[in-house]
């Protein structure tokens, strides 16, 4: 490996405490460096307690056996009373900066764009926060550590092995550096593997998703396919996987060859020189414990430089999504003159997912305080693009969206979406209790006000029938629920919520004739006194609205009552009919 690559890793390595935070850096740094000299200097004072022993033995001068004795007292202490209380302080850091990189990642991921959400996967978000932080999380408590008691290790080898015999040690140190450079060799191409493997198992995590997801459909067509996607994935890993254990097992003979031929090296030479009375066998037997925990803890550096890698790795996927584009603070410019008398308005808006495929072509809607606006088309002709638009998810090409009479710049994304309640065709509920579900739509709300929206979404009476009332757990989604019940608690969610607009994607389509009379009862409530736009995607639902608004293929090309668009005989009646 160049020096140009060695500086780049040492640079990411450096990079990797940008997570950290100033004064968990300080106790981090004090701790971790406390703890691994403490190590070191273990370690290193075995050799003074070997040599002074093998003196003894050879002298019977009983000093020595005293000062082996001594050293070996202070090395104990120091590993056993001094360091525990320094590994405590840095790995106190290193847990509160994991909580602290999760919450980040929780966050950052509430302020993603629509857009980025839509194209990334759940599964490799899940494994950048849950397997990528880990491996950031070994770095911190494992990798470098290890990597600097290595270092003062070496370091403090060095010295004694210079203070016993210094031609010995300039021979250790050439034979480091040399294995040293073999070692790092390797290193380049087990990052490019920990990549591949990080990749991968987000890759598996994202189809055992989407097979965890869709399981009564694989049960039911019995969808082969998935599951060989899954073990082609699984597959890729374990191979990925197999090659990195390769390159690990080269990288360890390696090290293995060269500290053995240099044990031996230092016993033949040093009983040589020993015969010839060059030097005495304490120092022989010292050099050959200092040489052998040396090229071990070249070793360990090399090993620990590859897992190093992992980390980095993991830790680029979690910077990825930290630095990804945020959602802006607001829409459009909040110094604009424009004005409207509609509580929503779309004026002249043009809109594309795709820089070459527009979805809205000039569209203009006004819906006036108190109405109820119902939207019908066919399918892809943009009335979920609409809603969309409305609640801020997409910035729009041109036009402008007016609420409340202003410009949507004159608010934030958080002002806009505090105004309008939304009930999606699929009813989404969080695991947790139905009370906890219910008062998400105001987390201030009394048990009181929760069972008034309850009674007011026709939700009270099944849910006193549970038998733990509204402490009921709903299961994940909502998956202990009917789909009947699942909706009526997110209309009681939307009632607390008390927005003046009410965005609903028609919620009833999938419901049996009485859950759909009982959610429809529940809206009829939840529409009072609000202006609603109603994206209704069956015709018997929107009879009753003010009016209605036909879009096909991105434009509006009707609008009335229902009775005027029948009587019209266009589009709506077509599809009516
Ligand atoms: N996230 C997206 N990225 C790219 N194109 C999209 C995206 N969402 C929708 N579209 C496209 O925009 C067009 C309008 O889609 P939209 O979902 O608004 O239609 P819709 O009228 O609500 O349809 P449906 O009644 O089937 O729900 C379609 O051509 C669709 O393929």
């Amino acid at each position: 490996m160049k020096t140009g690559g060695l500086i780049s890793y040492v640079k990411e390595l450096v990079y990797l405490m940008r997570f950290m935070n100033r004064r968990r850096k300080t106790k981090y740094y004090i701790g971790l460096s406390v703890t691994a000299i403490t190590q070191s200097l273990f370690l290193v004072s075995f050799s003074f307690v070997v040599e002074s022993l093998v003196t003894f033995a050879e002298s019977r001068d009983t000093s020595l056996l005293f000062k082996a004795f001594y050293i070996l007292g202070g090395a104990l202490l120091l590993e056993n009373v001094v360091s525990p209380w320094f590994t405590y302080m840095y790995q106190r850091s290193v847990e509160f900066t994991v909580l602290e990189i999760r919450e980040r990642l929780y966050h950052k991921v509430c302020r993603l764009r629509a857009k980025y959400l839509e194209q990334t996967h759940n599964g490799d978000l899940l494994s950048r926060v849950n397997n990528d932080v880990t491996t950031v999380e070994t770095t911190y408590s494992t990798i470098y550590f290890v990597m600097l008691t290595q270092i003062i290790f070496s370091i403090g080898s060095i010295v004694a092995m210079l203070s016993v015999h210094w031609q010995f040690a300039c021979a250790s140190l050439t034979i480091l550096l040399l294995s040293f450079s073999i070692s790092i060799r390797f290193v380049r191409q087990i990052r490019k593997l920990y990549e591949q493997s990080l990749q991968g198992l987000a890759n598996m995590t994202g189809k055992f998703l989407d097979f965890i997801g869709g399981i009564q459909l694989v049960k039911l067509f019995q969808i082969r396919p998935i599951y060989a996607q899954y073990r082609g994935l699984n597959e890729q890993v374990a191979q990925i996987a197999a090659q990195t254990a390769k390159k690990s097992g080269m990288l360890a003979a390696v090290n293995h060859f060269v500290s053995y031929v240099t044990f031996c090296g230092i016993i033949v030479v040093g009983s040589l020189l020993y015969a010839y009375g060059l030097i005495g066998m304490g120092s022989v037997a010292a050099l050959a414990v200092l040489q052998i925990n040396l090229t071990h803890a070249i070793m360990n550096f090399g090993t620990v430089l590859s897992l190093a890698q992992n980390s980095l790795a993991g830790a680029h996927r979690v910077q990825e999504i930290l630095e990804e584009e945020e959602e802006p603070e607001r829409l459009g410019s909040p110094v604009s003159e424009l004005v409207s008398e509609a509580m929503v308005e779309f004026r002249d808006v043009e809109f594309s997912y795709q820089a070459d495929k527009r979805v809205l072509h000039k569209l203009s809607l006004q819906v006036y305080k108190g109405q109820v606006a119902a939207i019908v088309g066919a399918s892809g002709s943009g009335k979920s693009t609409l809603i969309k638009l409305l609640l801020g998810f997409y910035p729009i090409d041109r036009g402008e969206i007016l609420l409340q009479g202003k410009p949507f710049g004159h608010y934030t994304l958080e002002e806009i979406r505090g105004q309008i309640a939304y009930v999606p065709q699929d009813a989404f509920l969080f695991s947790g209790t139905i009370e906890d579900n219910i008062r998400y739509g105001n987390p201030q709300a009394t048990t009181e006000e929760v069972m008034e929206a309850a009674k007011a979404a026709y939700a009270h009476h099944f849910i006193q029938e549970l038998p733990e009332r509204y402490n009921t757990q709903v299961g994940e989604r909502g998956a202990s629920l009917s789909g009947g019940q699942r909706q009526r608690i997110a209309i009681a969610r939307a009632i607390l919520k008390n927005a003046p607009i009410l965005l609903l994607d028609e919620a009833t389509s999938a419901l049996d004739n009485e859950s759909e009379y009982w959610v429809q009862r529940a809206l009829n409530e939840l529409m009072k006194g609000r202006t609603t736009i109603l994206i209704a995607h069956r015709l018997s639902t929107v009879e009753k609205a003010d009016f209605i608004t036909v879009m096909n293929q991105g434009t509006i090309v009707e609008q009335g009552t229902h009775q005027n668009l029948l009587e019209r005989e266009g589009h709506y009646a077509r599809l009516y009919g």
